[in-house]
């Protein structure tokens, strides 16, 4: 469903993505790995058209390259953001509602969850968001002002938020940064449910490995914006490029992101 060829973005004389060529098909879950400056966040930005690579980058056939946000937005592309993107004086049902611009479209969700046609727009909105908050595990939190809740109840209202447009390509931006192993587990779960759920195709960045490589059915391990590996969580974790990438440190000790490799690969 997404192909992305040659991609390439500069800022000034740092090249931020190399020829980055890569395919992720529907119902996949992709995550893309790297070290600080890799290039993810920069490669997310390209995928929700905040930057202007060079290159190309098709979803089902269309280029997005060169749309406005909210152009690809409409394509059914949507994506949470490292800092929560939510109104925290807002309650979780008023953001669930921003979140579907009061707007609908037959998309994952109205499939999955037959409302008639003869419902008005708001009045299907509502009921979307309400949908969402039982799916989600959020409705005992409905009214309450978002500020008010706890971090990984946040993320959730934020992702509930992003798939209220019904999209079929959610992007992920460091969905667990922050939170601690109990609410890491539980996200987990969470996810996948969601994902299964409304039928969506998840691309991820994320920092901790052992998520990844537990979570993810392909990853993509960027370096100085190159592509250093493509692969199952089998292939990425046995590449040497990979390896090495996490075991850059000045006295050759392992980095905590090799370690949780090494864990991840143990169970
Ligand atoms: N707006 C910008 N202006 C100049 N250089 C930038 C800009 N955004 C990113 N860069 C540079 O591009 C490279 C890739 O950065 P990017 O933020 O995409 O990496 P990242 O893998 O997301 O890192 P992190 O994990 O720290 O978020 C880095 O060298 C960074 O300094």
């Amino acid at each position: 469903m997404l192909h992305v060829e040659s991609l390439r973005l500069e800022f000034g004389g740092v090249v931020a993505l190399r020829d980055v060529t890569f395919t992720v098909e529907k119902d996949e879950f992709f995550a893309i790995l790297g070290p600080n400056g890799a290039g993810k966040t920069s490669l997310f930005n390209c995928l929700s058209g905040l930057v202007r690579p060079a290159g190309s980058i098709k979803v089902d056939g269309t280029e997005l390259i060169g749309r406005k946000p909210h152009e690809i937005a409409d394509l059914g592309i949507a994506r949470t953001f490292q800092n929560l993107g939510l109104f925290g004086s807002m309650t979780v049902a008023e953001n669930i509602l921003v979140g579907s611009h009061l707007q609908i479209r037959g998309g994952a969700l109205s499939a999955a969850f037959r409302w008639p046609a003869t419902f008005s727009s708001e009045r299907r909105a509502r009921a979307r968001a309400d949908e969402l908050m039982e799916l989600m595990g959020l409705r005992e939190y409905r009214d309450l002002v978002v500020e008010t809740l706890p971090y990984g109840i946040r993320k959730r209202v934020e992702i509930a938020k992003a798939v209220a447009s019904g999209p079929q390509l959610l992007l992920l931006d460091e969905p667990v940064a922050g939170m601690n192993h109990e609410e890491t587990e539980a996200f987990v779960d969470f996810v996948l449910e969601l994902k299964q759920r409304l039928g969506l195709t998840i691309v991820m960045i994320e920092h901790d490995v052992a998520m990844v490589m537990r979570i993810a059915d392909r990853i993509l391990a960027l370096d100085f914006g190159e592509t250093i590996g493509l692969g199952t969580p089998d292939q990425i974790q046995r590449n040497e490029r990979v390896i090495a990438a996490y075991l850059g440190t000045v006295d050759g000790s392992q980095t905590p992101a090799l370690l949780s490799m090494e864990e991840a690969t143990s169970e």
